[in-house]
Protein backbone atom coordinates (compact mmCIF):
# COMPACT_ATOMS: atom_id res chain seq x y z
CA UNK A 1 0.00 0.00 0.00
CA UNK A 2 1.41 3.88 -1.05
CA UNK A 3 0.97 5.07 2.88
CA UNK A 4 2.96 2.46 3.99
CA UNK A 5 5.75 3.37 1.95
CA UNK A 6 8.29 5.61 3.45
CA UNK A 7 9.32 9.34 2.79
CA UNK A 8 12.63 8.04 1.42
CA UNK A 9 11.13 5.85 -0.85
CA UNK A 10 8.85 8.25 -2.31
CA UNK A 11 11.34 10.45 -2.93
CA UNK A 12 13.63 7.81 -4.64
CA UNK A 13 10.71 6.99 -6.72
CA UNK A 14 10.03 10.56 -7.85
CA UNK A 15 14.01 10.54 -8.44
CA UNK A 16 13.18 7.85 -10.89
CA UNK A 17 10.30 9.26 -12.77
CA UNK A 18 12.62 12.40 -13.13
CA UNK A 19 14.98 10.26 -14.92
CA UNK A 20 12.59 8.85 -17.02
CA UNK A 21 10.77 11.58 -17.92
CA UNK A 22 14.48 13.60 -18.74
CA UNK A 23 15.29 10.84 -20.75
CA UNK A 24 12.18 10.56 -22.89
CA UNK A 25 13.12 14.03 -23.22
CA UNK A 26 16.59 14.10 -24.75
CA UNK A 27 14.99 11.18 -27.11
CA UNK A 28 12.44 13.15 -28.46
CA UNK A 29 15.16 15.77 -28.86
CA UNK A 30 17.32 13.91 -31.43
CA UNK A 31 14.19 12.87 -32.58
CA UNK A 32 13.34 16.83 -33.73
CA UNK A 33 16.55 17.21 -34.99
CA UNK A 34 15.62 14.43 -37.54
CA UNK A 35 12.83 15.79 -38.48
CA UNK A 36 14.59 19.24 -38.88
CA UNK A 37 16.78 17.36 -40.94
CA UNK A 38 14.41 15.86 -43.54
CA UNK A 39 12.56 18.88 -43.71
CA UNK A 40 15.74 20.48 -45.18
CA UNK A 41 16.76 24.00 -44.26
CA UNK A 42 13.86 26.23 -45.58
CA UNK A 43 13.46 27.75 -42.02
CA UNK A 44 9.69 28.93 -43.30
CA UNK A 45 8.83 25.07 -42.35
CA UNK A 46 10.56 24.74 -39.10
CA UNK A 47 7.83 25.79 -37.26
CA UNK A 48 4.45 23.84 -37.78
CA UNK A 49 1.80 25.78 -35.94
CA UNK A 50 -1.09 23.35 -36.93
CA UNK A 51 1.07 20.55 -36.08
CA UNK A 52 1.89 21.84 -32.53
CA UNK A 53 -2.03 22.89 -32.09
CA UNK A 54 -3.01 18.76 -33.12
CA UNK A 55 0.25 17.46 -30.58
CA UNK A 56 -1.30 19.79 -27.30
CA UNK A 57 -4.96 19.40 -28.42
CA UNK A 58 -3.99 15.27 -28.31
CA UNK A 59 -2.35 15.51 -24.78
CA UNK A 60 -5.29 17.67 -23.13
CA UNK A 61 -7.74 15.10 -24.20
CA UNK A 62 -6.11 12.25 -22.81
CA UNK A 63 -4.93 13.99 -19.88
CA UNK A 64 -6.78 12.77 -16.76
CA UNK A 65 -5.30 13.16 -13.16
CA UNK A 66 -4.95 16.27 -10.62
CA UNK A 67 -2.08 17.88 -12.72
CA UNK A 68 -3.24 21.02 -14.04
CA UNK A 69 -3.94 20.84 -17.83
CA UNK A 70 -2.02 24.81 -17.91
CA UNK A 71 0.86 23.27 -16.22
CA UNK A 72 0.89 20.44 -19.07
CA UNK A 73 0.43 23.09 -21.82
CA UNK A 74 2.84 25.34 -20.54
CA UNK A 75 5.43 22.76 -20.51
CA UNK A 76 4.81 21.32 -24.20
CA UNK A 77 5.21 25.03 -25.18
CA UNK A 78 8.45 25.49 -23.62
CA UNK A 79 9.85 21.52 -24.96
CA UNK A 80 8.14 22.99 -28.29
CA UNK A 81 9.64 26.46 -28.26
CA UNK A 82 13.04 25.00 -26.71
CA UNK A 83 13.21 22.02 -29.82
CA UNK A 84 12.34 24.29 -32.93
CA UNK A 85 15.38 26.83 -32.35
CA UNK A 86 17.15 23.25 -32.48
CA UNK A 87 16.28 23.32 -35.90
CA UNK A 88 17.50 26.70 -37.72
CA UNK A 89 17.79 30.21 -36.92
CA UNK A 90 14.10 30.83 -35.71
CA UNK A 91 13.36 34.62 -34.23
CA UNK A 92 10.23 36.14 -32.49
CA UNK A 93 9.81 40.44 -33.52
CA UNK A 94 7.40 41.65 -30.70
CA UNK A 95 4.56 44.71 -31.05
CA UNK A 96 5.29 47.14 -28.01
CA UNK A 97 3.76 50.34 -28.14
CA UNK A 98 5.28 50.82 -24.64
CA UNK A 99 6.59 48.92 -21.64
CA UNK A 100 4.47 46.57 -19.63
CA UNK A 101 2.19 46.24 -23.37
CA UNK A 102 1.74 42.67 -22.82
CA UNK A 103 2.94 41.52 -26.01
CA UNK A 104 5.88 40.35 -24.40
CA UNK A 105 4.55 38.22 -22.09
CA UNK A 106 2.14 36.22 -24.53
CA UNK A 107 5.15 35.81 -26.59
CA UNK A 108 7.39 34.48 -24.22
CA UNK A 109 4.82 32.23 -22.89
CA UNK A 110 3.93 30.86 -26.10
CA UNK A 111 7.52 30.28 -27.35
CA UNK A 112 9.44 29.73 -24.35
CA UNK A 113 12.57 31.09 -23.24
CA UNK A 114 15.03 30.14 -25.87
CA UNK A 115 13.82 31.81 -29.07
CA UNK A 116 15.35 35.48 -29.16
CA UNK A 117 12.72 38.16 -29.14
CA UNK A 118 13.11 41.35 -30.52
CA UNK A 119 10.53 44.71 -29.48
CA UNK A 120 9.17 47.29 -31.85
CA UNK A 121 7.29 50.05 -31.23
CA UNK A 122 5.17 49.94 -34.22
CA UNK A 123 3.18 47.23 -36.39
CA UNK A 124 4.56 48.38 -39.07
CA UNK A 125 8.03 47.89 -38.24
CA UNK A 126 6.91 44.29 -37.47
CA UNK A 127 5.40 42.97 -40.31
CA UNK A 128 8.32 44.96 -42.53
CA UNK A 129 10.85 42.90 -40.20
CA UNK A 130 8.80 39.86 -41.04
CA UNK A 131 8.30 40.01 -44.30
CA UNK A 132 12.05 40.97 -45.15
CA UNK A 133 12.71 37.28 -43.17
CA UNK A 134 14.90 38.84 -40.70
CA UNK A 135 12.44 37.62 -38.12
CA UNK A 136 10.39 34.19 -38.37
CA UNK A 137 7.41 35.50 -36.41
CA UNK A 138 5.75 38.35 -36.08
CA UNK A 139 3.71 39.45 -32.97
CA UNK A 140 0.95 42.04 -33.79
CA UNK A 141 -1.98 43.49 -31.85
CA UNK A 142 -5.54 42.23 -32.70
CA UNK A 143 -6.74 44.14 -35.69
CA UNK A 144 -9.78 45.29 -34.46
CA UNK A 145 -7.94 47.31 -31.69
CA UNK A 146 -8.77 51.16 -32.35
CA UNK A 147 -5.51 52.03 -30.77
CA UNK A 148 -3.36 50.12 -33.66
CA UNK A 149 -2.68 50.98 -37.64
CA UNK A 150 -4.14 48.77 -39.92
CA UNK A 151 -1.29 46.31 -40.61
CA UNK A 152 -3.45 44.00 -42.43
CA UNK A 153 -3.56 45.87 -45.41
CA UNK A 154 0.45 45.46 -46.26
CA UNK A 155 -0.43 41.87 -46.27
CA UNK A 156 -3.59 42.15 -48.64
CA UNK A 157 -0.78 41.05 -51.94
CA UNK A 158 -0.98 38.04 -53.56
CA UNK A 159 2.60 37.09 -53.58
CA UNK A 160 3.07 33.99 -51.80
CA UNK A 161 6.15 35.56 -49.90
CA UNK A 162 3.96 38.34 -48.37
CA UNK A 163 3.22 37.27 -43.77
CA UNK A 164 0.35 35.17 -43.37
CA UNK A 165 -1.44 35.12 -40.19
CA UNK A 166 -0.60 31.95 -38.64
CA UNK A 167 -2.00 31.65 -34.75
CA UNK A 168 -4.10 33.46 -31.95
CA UNK A 169 -2.10 34.34 -28.85
CA UNK A 170 -2.74 33.12 -26.36
CA UNK A 171 -2.91 29.82 -27.64
CA UNK A 172 -3.09 27.87 -24.29
CA UNK A 173 -5.87 29.28 -22.78
CA UNK A 174 -6.82 32.75 -21.12
CA UNK A 175 -4.28 33.05 -17.53
CA UNK A 176 -1.85 34.58 -15.55
CA UNK A 177 1.40 35.97 -16.96
CA UNK A 178 -0.59 36.15 -20.15
CA UNK A 179 -0.55 39.65 -21.30
CA UNK A 180 -3.46 40.21 -18.85
CA UNK A 181 -6.16 39.11 -21.14
CA UNK A 182 -4.72 40.78 -24.21
CA UNK A 183 -5.29 38.90 -27.46
CA UNK A 184 -2.49 38.96 -30.46
CA UNK A 185 -2.13 37.27 -33.67
CA UNK A 186 1.22 35.73 -35.03
CA UNK A 187 2.41 36.22 -38.30
CA UNK A 188 4.99 34.14 -40.55
CA UNK A 189 6.16 33.59 -44.25
CA UNK A 190 4.37 30.17 -44.00
CA UNK A 191 0.93 29.01 -45.57
CA UNK A 192 -1.56 27.65 -42.43
CA UNK A 193 -2.30 24.19 -42.42
CA UNK A 194 -5.49 22.85 -41.35
CA UNK A 195 -6.30 20.99 -38.31
CA UNK A 196 -10.19 20.69 -37.98
CA UNK A 197 -10.90 23.41 -35.71
CA UNK A 198 -9.60 26.56 -37.55
CA UNK A 199 -10.35 29.96 -38.23
CA UNK A 200 -8.98 32.40 -40.81
CA UNK A 201 -9.43 35.96 -42.01
CA UNK A 202 -10.23 37.33 -45.40
CA UNK A 203 -9.70 40.87 -46.17
CA UNK A 204 -12.38 41.95 -48.92
CA UNK A 205 -12.34 45.13 -51.16
CA UNK A 206 -16.02 46.31 -51.91
CA UNK A 207 -17.38 49.04 -52.99
CA UNK A 208 -18.13 51.92 -50.40
CA UNK A 209 -21.12 51.97 -48.53
CA UNK A 210 -21.76 48.50 -48.11
CA UNK A 211 -23.62 47.50 -44.62
CA UNK A 212 -22.23 44.85 -42.29
CA UNK A 213 -25.72 43.14 -42.60
CA UNK A 214 -25.02 43.15 -46.70
CA UNK A 215 -21.18 41.76 -46.10
CA UNK A 216 -22.44 38.96 -43.85
CA UNK A 217 -25.28 37.96 -45.95
CA UNK A 218 -23.12 38.18 -49.00
CA UNK A 219 -20.48 36.17 -47.20
CA UNK A 220 -23.10 33.29 -46.23
CA UNK A 221 -24.49 33.09 -49.59
CA UNK A 222 -20.43 32.05 -50.76
CA UNK A 223 -20.65 29.51 -47.97
CA UNK A 224 -18.44 31.39 -45.68
CA UNK A 225 -19.51 31.90 -41.95
CA UNK A 226 -18.08 35.43 -40.50
CA UNK A 227 -17.19 34.81 -36.81
CA UNK A 228 -15.72 38.65 -36.45
CA UNK A 229 -15.91 41.62 -38.93
CA UNK A 230 -13.00 43.11 -37.25
CA UNK A 231 -11.74 46.35 -39.32
CA UNK A 232 -12.77 48.56 -42.35
CA UNK A 233 -10.78 50.95 -44.03
CA UNK A 234 -13.05 53.70 -45.85
CA UNK A 235 -11.68 55.75 -49.10
CA UNK A 236 -13.88 57.03 -51.42
CA UNK A 237 -13.66 54.61 -54.36
CA UNK A 238 -13.47 51.39 -52.13
CA UNK A 239 -13.63 50.27 -48.91
CA UNK A 240 -11.48 47.06 -47.25
CA UNK A 241 -12.98 44.87 -44.70
CA UNK A 242 -11.02 42.77 -42.16
CA UNK A 243 -13.14 39.69 -41.44
CA UNK A 244 -12.66 36.34 -39.25
CA UNK A 245 -14.48 33.79 -40.41
CA UNK A 246 -15.11 29.96 -39.34
CA UNK A 247 -12.59 26.66 -40.69
CA UNK A 248 -10.08 26.62 -42.62
CA UNK A 249 -9.59 28.86 -46.35
CA UNK A 250 -7.00 28.14 -48.52
CA UNK A 251 -5.73 30.70 -51.10
CA UNK A 252 -7.81 29.30 -53.33
CA UNK A 253 -10.86 27.90 -51.87
CA UNK A 254 -13.34 27.72 -54.13
CA UNK A 255 -15.84 29.68 -51.94
CA UNK A 256 -13.20 32.89 -52.17
CA UNK A 257 -13.74 32.30 -56.30
CA UNK A 258 -17.42 32.48 -55.62
CA UNK A 259 -17.42 35.37 -53.45
CA UNK A 260 -15.71 37.39 -56.34
CA UNK A 261 -17.69 35.83 -59.23
CA UNK A 262 -20.36 37.50 -58.46
CA UNK A 263 -18.59 40.59 -58.43
CA UNK A 264 -20.51 42.72 -56.42
CA UNK A 265 -20.42 43.32 -54.24
CA UNK A 266 -17.03 41.73 -53.66
CA UNK A 267 -13.91 42.95 -55.99
CA UNK A 268 -11.27 40.86 -54.16
CA UNK A 269 -10.86 38.90 -51.69
CA UNK A 270 -7.40 37.45 -50.23
CA UNK A 271 -7.23 34.70 -47.32
CA UNK A 272 -4.62 36.38 -44.57
CA UNK A 273 -3.86 33.49 -42.95
CA UNK A 274 -5.64 31.15 -40.05
CA UNK A 275 -5.24 29.42 -37.47
CA UNK A 276 -5.88 26.36 -35.19
CA UNK A 277 -8.18 28.17 -32.55
CA UNK A 278 -7.38 28.07 -28.96
CA UNK A 279 -7.70 26.61 -25.93
CA UNK A 280 -10.79 28.10 -24.02
CA UNK A 281 -11.09 28.74 -20.54
CA UNK A 282 -13.51 25.34 -20.44
CA UNK A 283 -11.91 23.02 -22.36
CA UNK A 284 -9.08 23.58 -19.49
CA UNK A 285 -10.86 23.17 -16.05
CA UNK A 286 -11.56 19.56 -15.31
C1 LIG B 1 9.23 18.50 -35.07
C2 LIG B 1 8.75 19.40 -35.93
O1 LIG B 1 9.12 20.76 -35.95
C3 LIG B 1 8.60 21.72 -35.05
C4 LIG B 1 8.63 21.21 -33.67
C5 LIG B 1 7.59 20.46 -33.18
C6 LIG B 1 7.72 19.63 -31.94
O2 LIG B 1 8.61 19.89 -31.12
O3 LIG B 1 6.94 18.65 -31.79
C7 LIG B 1 6.37 20.46 -33.88
C8 LIG B 1 6.17 21.18 -35.01
C9 LIG B 1 7.20 22.10 -35.52
O4 LIG B 1 6.87 23.40 -35.13
C10 LIG B 1 7.78 18.98 -36.99
O5 LIG B 1 7.64 19.69 -37.99
O6 LIG B 1 7.16 17.92 -36.82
Amino acid sequence: MASEKSLDDLRQELDRIDDALHDLLMRRTEVVVQVGAVKGIDNAALLRPGREAEILRRLVSRHHGRFPKVSLLRIWREIIGGMIGLQGDVSVAVYMPDRGAGYLELARDHFGVVLPITPFRSAGQVTRTVAEGSATVGIMPMPDREDVEAWWISLMGDSPDLPRIIARLPFSGPGPGRGDGLEALAIGRLAPEPTGYDRSWLALETAPDISRARLRSVLSAAGIEPTMLAATQRTEENWLHLVEVSGHLGADDRRIRRLVELKQPVFHAVVLGGYPVPFSQEDLTD
